[in-house]
């Protein structure tokens, strides 16, 4: 297996400042990779010029997993709850690149979605506006839709903020049966202990790469001072060191 993102001296951020500045490394398939740092070190930011929303500013991304296989979860925050669908026709949307957007849902497909549902833990809230549902209800329901991708590549922004341990629990679950499948797993995390007990590498982001590699090695208390050193140090009006560049190179 080789790796399925690569970052070349990679420079992402917006009106011109650098929010991820000069990352190098790669990520092999099949890893579940832990993105740490402090606020504002460009957890988010990362994930966002992966998936494509923000071109980079200098140096590139090589992608090798098709846009199709490649599922994002944004924060919680980001997504509109207002939004009149239901949780059914929400989870359906995971087979959208499958179905096309149009293509209708046949016997099969209704199974798989509520089968999908069920894994979450989900059976009976088919019916329910997700406006409706509570924080950890709409995650599960986002995660159950992410099931149905099917996707490679897993990128996944704070997915446990807000969740009570039961869960938080029961979404690691999937994301080590996904990472058991040989999927590749990047999700932004706070909780230090969390990143620990289940992700076996890590990346610790203070706009820079303070470090990345095995997570017990990486999540030091001086690599952690340093990161917050670094992040409170950073000038958030500094303009980039290099003239504009291609977004994401992806593979067909
Ligand atoms: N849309 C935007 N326009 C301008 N600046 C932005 C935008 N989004 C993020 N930034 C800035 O980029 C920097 C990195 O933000 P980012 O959201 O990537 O950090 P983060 O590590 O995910 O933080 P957190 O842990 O607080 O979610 C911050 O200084 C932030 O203010």
């Amino acid at each position: 297996m080789g790796d399925v993102l690569a970052f070349r001296d990679l420079t992402l951020g917006y009106d011109r400042h650098p929010a991820v500045h000069h990352l190098d490394g790669v990520v092999p398939e099949g890893a579940l990779l832990a993105v740490c740092g402090p606020n504002g070190a460009g957890k988010s930011t990362l994930l966002k010029g992966i998936v494509g929303i923000l071109p980079a500013l200098a140096g590139r991304i090589e992608c090798r997993v098709p846009e199709r296989e490649v599922a994002y979860l944004p924060q919680a925050a980001e997504i509109d709850r207002t939004f009149p669908i239901e949780v059914f026709d929400l989870v359906s949307t995971g087979l959208w690149r499958r179905t096309g957007l149009f293509g209708g849902i046949g016997k099969a497909d209704r199974a798989r979605i509520e089968a999908a549902i069920a894994a979450v833990g989900l059976e009976g809230f088919e019916a329910r506006p997700i406006g409706t549902l509570s924080g950890g209800q709409m995650q599960r329901t986002l995660f159950a839709r992410l099931l149905l991708q099917e996707a490679r590549l897993i990128l996944l922004d704070e997915p446990f903020t807000a969740l009570d341990a039961g869960t938080t629990a029961d979404l690691i679950a999937l994301i080590e049966r996904w990472n058991g499948e040989g999927r590749t797993v990047l999700a932004v995390l706070h909780d230090m202990e969390l990143v620990r007990d289940h992700f076996p590498q890590t990346l610790l982001l203070a706009r820079e790469t303070v470090g990345w590699g095995v997570t017990r090695e990486v999540l030091t208390p001086a690599n952690l001072i340093e990161a917050r050193r670094m992040c409170e140090a950073w000038d958030d009006g500094a303009p980039a060191c290099a003239p504009g560049s291609p977004a994401v190179e992806r593979a067909a």
